[in-house]
């Protein structure tokens, strides 16, 4: 994961823990598609968080319809009114989420990878060197993928998701005192 802005972010930056995804209410877990134990924690999350839908989706050249237009769309900044769950199985990509000082935030995804993105979180995705990559996507009911693309600040899940940042701000700020 890395920081700053712009597009000439690839693979190099400063690395950033975990805490600081938490911060902003993104989930992720390091799973292997090749193990057992990794089906089960799976089956777990799913259950928990309450993911009944399932697919998959496969991005590389010549498999995908509309490749192209497609990645345009996944790099352009948007939000969603549910969660963005998604399970690398192969290949890789970046996830840009914005911070709490709405900076670039990367997050690299390889196989094994597992992701949420909490509602209302502007985001981009772009594929990384391998050119590929075979998706999970999870949902909690049925799936409604429409982006909401920035500026989105009317959207009342955008408003929630604000609204418990700046509350877990000020909580942040009070346990500091
Ligand atoms: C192809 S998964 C990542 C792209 C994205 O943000 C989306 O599908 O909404
Ligand atoms: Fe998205």
């Amino acid at each position: 994961m890395v920081g700053e802005d712009g597009e000439d972010l690839k693979n190099h930056g400063e690395l950033l823990p975990l805490s600081k995804l938490q911060e902003i209410g993104v989930l992720y877990w390091h799973l292997d598609p090749k193990k057992p134990e990794s089906e089960e924690e799976l089956a777990k999350i799913r259950k928990d968080r309450g993911y009944n839908y399932m697919d998959y989706l496969d991005i590389r050249p010549g498999k995908l319809a509309n490749f192209e237009e497609k990645l345009k769309n996944f790099f352009t900044e948007h939000m969603h009114a549910d969660e963005e769950i998604r399970y690398c199985l192969e290949g890789g990509g970046y996830f840009d989420v914005r911070d709490k000082d709405d900076k670039w935030v990367r997050i690299w995804i390889k196989e094994g990878g597992m992701i949420v993105l909490p509602a209302g979180i502007y985001h981009r995705f772009t594929l990384d060197a391998a050119n590929h990559v075979k998706l999970m996507r999870l949902f909690l009911g049925e799936p409604v993928w429409t982006a909401h693309n920035r500026p989105q600040e009317d959207h009342p899940v955008r408003q929630e998701y604000v609204k418990r940042l700046m509350d877990d701000n000020a909580g942040l700020a009070l346990a500091a005192h």
